[in-house]
């Protein structure tokens, strides 16, 4: 173990080191990132659990390139992202691909199902891109004639699926989870999940999977590190983070995370592994 608490990962996976993300100019430039590190390897994944403005999506951005990084480095098999040229950056930021929580916005509404998975195998210069989608269809469990139809003819719940589909299109090294079950019910949200873990095992992608609920985010994460104002105050074992928190931001965020009954809430366990099961 090394000191961001995972298996060296420099090589193989992701590896952050001080990372600083600032937003604003001259007197109202503010640091919501403030020398966070971490690392993930290949087939782990790792929760990022925080309250709403914490920087937890900055820090997601910072991953895929989309906000310029004021200190610190980002090292992905190899590279430190931050400092490559943008033509190299490019081919290397393909790699990383991301799932967001709105399954409604983060489809374009006038492509087919097909043309929407065909783009990102064109880009990576796939040649039999059709035939692919065939696959990613079949493997997130929707019908081979859903790559005709237009994202409204489907349900939240499968409109994410096609998202996800989308981000693991070209088989990326880090898939970067936003809030991606948020806004499903909580059923269609153990579909969802399960069928992450499912390509997770199938690829060996690294997770970084953000969520505000440390429930959702102990059900999927190897570790879990926990934001609070741009910095981590804890980070370690899923179990142990979420069950037996040491700092007392984790505590608050334990508590608030809801549980209505003893009885619902082992029901509620009892379906999603059944379901979980279901779909690996
Ligand atoms: N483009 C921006 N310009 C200025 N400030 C921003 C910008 N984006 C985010 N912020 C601020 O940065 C801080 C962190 O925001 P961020 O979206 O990363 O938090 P978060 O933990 O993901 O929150 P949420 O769970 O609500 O999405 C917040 O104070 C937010 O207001």
């Amino acid at each position: 173990m090394d000191e961001s608490g995972s298996a060296s990962t420099a090589e193989a996976g992701l590896e952050v080191r001080d990372l600083r993300v600032a937003y604003g100019r001259r007197r109202g430039r503010a640091e919501v990132v403030k020398g966070v590190s971490f690392g993930i390897a290949p087939g782990e994944t790792l929760g990022l659990v925080g309250e709403s403005g914490s920087g937890k999506t900055t820090i997601g951005r910072a991953l895929l390139g989309l906000v310029p990084v004021t200190g610190g480095s980002i090292t992905f098999r190899g590279h430190d992202i931050t400092r490559l040229p943008r033509s190299r950056r490019r081919a290397v930021a393909r790699d990383i691909q991301v799932v967001f929580q709105d399954p409604y916005s983060s489809l374009n509404p006038s492509m087919t199902i097909e043309d929407i998975l065909v783009e990102p195998l064109r880009v990576a210069g796939v040649a039999d891109g059709r035939s692919r989608v065939r696959e990613l269809l079949r493997q997130v469990g929707l019908p081979d004639d859903a790559g005709t139809r237009y994202p409204s003819e489907f349900s939240g719940g499968q409109r994410q699926r096609i998202a996800i589909a989308r981000a693991v299109a070209q088989r990326p090294g880090l898939v970067i989870c936003d809030e991606p079950t948020s806004a499903l019910d909580l059923t269609t949200q153990a579909r969802a999940l399960g069928l992450l873990r499912r390509i997770q095992r199938e690829t060996g992608a690294a997770y970084l999977f953000i969520s505000h609920d440390l429930g959702v985010v102990r059900e999927v994460s190897d570790r879990i590190a926990v934001l609070h104002e741009g910095a981590i105050v804890e980070m370690g074992d899923s179990e142990q983070v979420s069950l037996r928190p040491s700092h007392p931001y984790t505590r608050r965020l334990q508590l608030a995370t809801p549980v209505p009954d003893p009885d619902v809430q082992a029901r509620r366990r009892q379906r999603r592994r059944e379901l979980l099961k279901a779909d690996a």
